[in-house]
């Protein structure tokens, strides 16, 4: 048999298994790890194996050209004499192409086998690659995991790249082996438990932004809806009536009347999930009924719907502070004062108007504060350092008087406006009015759920109290939520 760089094969396979967590990376320079492929996945988990300490072994169709693109201490061979030489072996070849090795299965038996494979689309194969591994191989232990690793990160290190990584076996021996081999190269492992969860394993790196598809429809179609109103309103209006050209207003005006209004909608559709979830688990009588997919897929995308209020918000500040710098707005100011000194008005101080605006602005940045609190906190590292009641207070508590201080701050600006007919064109409403249908919705919403009738009802369904009344709605079906998903966020 041909070999290009000999270690010389393990008296005793049981050594080239992985060391207990009990003794340590200590034993690593003495673990042989197998690679059966000699592609961009098997050369950059090579190096980051013999960084770690490990001997490595590659097995491959064709070791001579293949050895020419490993360091000269790792053992570059033929598959045989690969698998002979470890007990754990890294299958880094296309699920293609695992019939190839058909012909190594007596000398596979008993030994560990880690399908790193990935798929093209989500679902691509009845079965996960993992199992259809195992279907073959039968006789050996087969592991799903690393595949959420690109070999670009593997062989960046553990400081500069993603860290987490999925495993699950039906063999508990040969899981908890590959899960600290993950752990001694620097990852984080997740165990997910048996290798029905491999297909969820292999889907997970073809996600693209799953969960911010629809969050990111509704913030554009908002976006959309809100500037040509504005647009019609404020610039197309002006001009059939009154031949006044105010295109000018398109690029900051009518974009910054459009951001806050979108920033606060977004925040209230946030809120307004989980008053729909409390109101149907009301209704019901019990938190055992599965919601709507509709309701479900809401609820689970709130955070995005959070972060995409905040983006607005932050927008809409910044497009705030620039507006004296606009040259209109210079002119605009010196007719102003033209006209006042023409009028012969020496002091146009108007104290409503003071005080309107110092309270607008006050509110505004309370809003900006809490809304980046609830965004800080719902970063997974935050978020992991707090428990669950202080995470419930600052995504629901604090979410809420967020949600209350935009309004405020909203209808602050609106003012009596909203009641003067010269606002009215078209007879539609000004932005302002639209903006605070959906806040005004949720905030009365959470008020009737903190009346105390209704809230020690909601608590006595969500604890679980009515639950002879759950068992004989749902007629044995396993509930799949927990009462906290609804009031959080
Ligand atoms: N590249 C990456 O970033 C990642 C890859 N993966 C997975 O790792 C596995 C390998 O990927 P990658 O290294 O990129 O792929 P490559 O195409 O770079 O390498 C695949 C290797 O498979 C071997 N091979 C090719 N054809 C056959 C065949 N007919 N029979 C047997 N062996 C064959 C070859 O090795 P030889 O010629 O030496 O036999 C080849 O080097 C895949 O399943 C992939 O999904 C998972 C996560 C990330
Ligand atoms: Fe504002």
């Amino acid at each position: 048999m041909e070999s290009i760089s000999m270690m010389g094969s393990p008296k005793n396979l049981n050594e080239t298994f992985l060391p207990n967590v009990a003794n340590g990376i200590k034993d690593a320079s003495k673990v042989t790890v197998g690679i059966i492929g000699s592609g961009d996945f098997a050369k950059s988990l090579t190096i980051r194996l013999i960084r770690c300490g490990y001997h490595v072994v590659v097995g491959s169709r064709n070791p001579k050209l293949a050895a020419e693109f490993f360091p000269h201490v790792v053992d570059v061979t033929h598959h045989e004499d690969a698998v002979t030489k470890t007990n754990i072996i890294f299958v880094a070849i296309h699920r293609e192409h695992y019939t190839s090795l058909w012909d190594l299965k007596h000398l596979l038996v008993g030994k560990i086998l880690v399908d790193v494979s990935n798929n093209t689309r989500i679902d691509q194969y009845p079965d996960s690659n993992a199992e259809y591994l195992a279907s073959l191989f039968p006789d050996s232990l087969v592991v799903k995991g690393f595949n959420v690793v690109s070999a670009w990160s593997l062989q960046l290190g553990p400081k500069d790249a993603s860290r987490q990584v999925y495993i699950c076996s039906n063999n508990v021996h040969a899981r908890h082996q590959v899960t600290e081999l993950a752990r001694q190269l620097g990852f984080i492992p997740v165990d997910l438990g048996a290798l029905s969860s491999s297909r969820e394993i292999e889907n997970l790196p073809l996600r693209l932004f799953t969960l911010w598809k629809g969050p990111v429809v509704i913030a554009i179609s908002l976006a959309t809806f809100f500037f040509i109103y504005s647009f019609i309103r404020d610039v197309i209006h002006p001009y059939v009536r009154n031949e006044q050209s105010d295109f000018y207003k398109i690029p900051i005006e009518i974009v910054n009347k459009t951001l806050p209004i979108v920033a606060i909608t977004l925040l209230s559709l946030v809120y307004l999930s989980g008053l729909i979830a409390a109101a149907y688990q009301l209704y019901y009588g019990t938190k055992y009924r599965r919601f709507p997919p509709w309701l479900d897929n809401w609820l689970q995308c709130r955070k995005q719907l959070g972060l995409l209020s905040f983006f607005f918000a932050v927008v809409h500040v910044a497009y705030s502070l620039c507006l004296p710098m606009r040259r209109s707005e210079r002119y605009l100011f010196l007719n102003m004062a033209y006209q006042q000194v023409h009028a012969n008005v020496e002091n146009s101080w108007n104290e409503e108007e003071v005080w309107r605006i110092e309270m607008y602005i006050s509110f505004g940045i309370m809003s900006l504060g809490l809304l980046s609190l609830l965004a800080v906190t719902s970063i997974p590292s935050v978020n992991s350092a707090l428990n669950w009641r202080e995470f419930s207070f600052i995504q629901s508590t604090l979410g809420y008087v967020a949600l209350l201080i935009s309004t405020f701050h909203v209808l602050i600006y609106g003012w009596k406006r909203a009641f003067e007919e010269e606002y009215y064109r078209f007879y539609t409403p000004p932005n302002f009015v639209l903006a605070l249908v959906l806040p005004s919705i949720v905030i009365l919403g959470k008020i009737i759920l903190l009346l105390p009738c209704v809230s020690r009802k909601l608590r006595r369904i969500r604890r679980g109290w009515e639950k002879s009344h759950a068992i004989e709605e749902t007629s044995g079906s396993i509930p799949h939520f927990s009462p906290e998903r609804i009031t959080v966020m």
